[in-house]
């Protein structure tokens, strides 16, 4: 410890050996990170002066919420084969809290084998986030998940043992062939040499690319690239697959090929989640789906279930009769009838003579609605030629929350 010694020397070294050691072990326990982010989180519900405390959505979305907090760890590892819980995501850039955006808010939601999910939301709602932050692509702020049964905070290798992911942006490797691209991805995959060739041929052939097979991914249209990324994502028929727009460019007739094989895999007991803008493609293939704007779930359930819910209108069309120069009748006596008959409606559009009318359910029921319809129609001085009723479609649910939401101003 002199001045001419080492001993200060060696003191210095090992205090600075138990710093780097204690800020090593901070790192990669990401305790840091876990600091930084409930940081984030606190700064951004103060900034939007959120006090939901988790109760967001309808009370489905909250019974969901429940079932899923109530799930023992025997039930999240052999139970739903998709859990999430709490799941956030706050977009920040570093040491600039202030521009903290939250893109997905305490997603809370449980999935069993067999089922088509499907996410439908806006654009910016935070489909395309919840996908990335199950595959790893992004570190979740707070919450976790639980894929097939591991959870991916600590266990995400082994659940992407059995996760097939294709994004909404392709991602392939230009120089390969379609047909290099799928024997590559099934070798990651683990699958043995002597059953890929046949594995690749099944895909080929499945998502129409067999006539591409030798074609370098990056002079593929579009379309084509889309059908080869959702072909990886289902090497090996994982358990659980995530398609983030996978029709998204695809012809109808690939894409009525491609909801054939994800029905075929579903009805295999596999299990897929699905973002989408196609309400069609929605109302085909998922059994169950929920609503998300500004990152949040506002409502869960089959089609059906919505439907029964939200529905508040009928969706009247009637077609006016032309006369005999060729041009469509008038529809004011029509018009008169119908608001008579059926306080509340309200004529949507007006186009090729077609009315399109949003009739509400309460003012009548089914039984007056056709029998007032057939009386209207069965009187000439209306001139209707057809008509027909329907319950409210998906699509008007959703735009209904779309539009609900632009109202309160929130994000997007
Ligand atoms: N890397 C990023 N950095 C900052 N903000 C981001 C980042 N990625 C996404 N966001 C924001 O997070 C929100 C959710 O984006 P996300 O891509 O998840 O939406 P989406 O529902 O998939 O939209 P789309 O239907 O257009 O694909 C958006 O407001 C977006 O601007």
């Amino acid at each position: 410890m002199e001045e001419e010694g080492v001993g200060q020397i060696l003191v210095a070294y090992l205090m600075q050996g138990a710093a780097y050691s204690c800020l090593l072990l901070l790192f990669d326990t990401g305790i840091l990170m876990k600091i930084y982010y409930n940081l984030l989180l606190l700064q951004v519900r103060l900034d939007t002066k959120d006090d939901t405390k988790g109760e967001i959505g309808d009370d489905d979305v909250a019974l969901e919420r429940s079932r899923v907090l109530a799930m023992s760890p025997y039930q999240k590892r052999f139970g739903d084969v998709v859990i999430l819980d709490h799941l956030t995501k706050v977009y920040a850039k570093f040491m600039k809290p202030s521009k903290a955006h939250l893109a997905v808010d305490r997603l809370t939601l449980g999935i069993p084998r067999g089922e088509c999910f499907g996410l439908l939301g806006v654009n910016g709602a935070g489909k395309t986030t919840t996908f990335k932050m199950l595959t790893g692509l992004e570190m979740m702020t707070s919450g976790t998940a639980y894929l097939a049964g591991h959870d991916i905070t600590n266990e995400i290798a082994q659940s992407h043992q059995h996760v097939g992911y294709s994004a909404q942006f392709d991602t392939l490797h230009d120089y390969l062939t379609c047909r290099e691209t799928l024997w590559m991805y099934a070798y990651i995959r683990g699958i043995t040499s002597e059953y890929i060739p046949d594995e690749v041929d099944r895909l080929l052939q499945t998502m129409l690319l067999e006539p591409f097979a030798d074609k370098r991914a990056g002079t593929l249209s579009g379309g084509n690239k889309r059908k080869l990324s959702v072909a990886v994502a289902m090497i090996g028929e994982p358990l659980v697959t995530l398609l983030d727009e996978p029709t998204c460019g695809l012809d109808p007739v690939a894409q009525r090929q491609a909801w054939q094989v994800f029905s075929q895999f579903r009805e295999s007991g596999r299990t897929i989640v699905l973002s989408s803008h196609s309400m069609d493609e929605c109302e085909a293939l998922c059994n169950r789906l929920v609503i998300m704007v500004g990152g949040r779930f506002q409502c869960i359930g089959s089609l059906q279930h919505l439907k029964s819910k939200f529905g508040k209108d009928y969706m009247l069309m009637i077609q006016m009769s032309r006369n005999e120069t060729g041009e469509f009748e008038d529809s004011k006596l029509l018009q008169q009838f119908l608001k008579e008959h059926f306080p509340g409606c309200v004529l949507m559009s007006t186009q090729h003579g077609q009315l399109h009318y949003s009739v509400p359910e309460t003012a009548v029921s089914w039984p007056t609605l056709f029998s007032a319809l057939e009386e209207a129609k069965n009187d000439c001085a209306n001139h209707m030629e057809d008509y027909s009723i329907c319950q409210t479609t998906l699509e008007q649910i959703f735009i209904d929350f779309a539009r609900d939401s632009s109202n309160r101003g929130s994000e997007p």
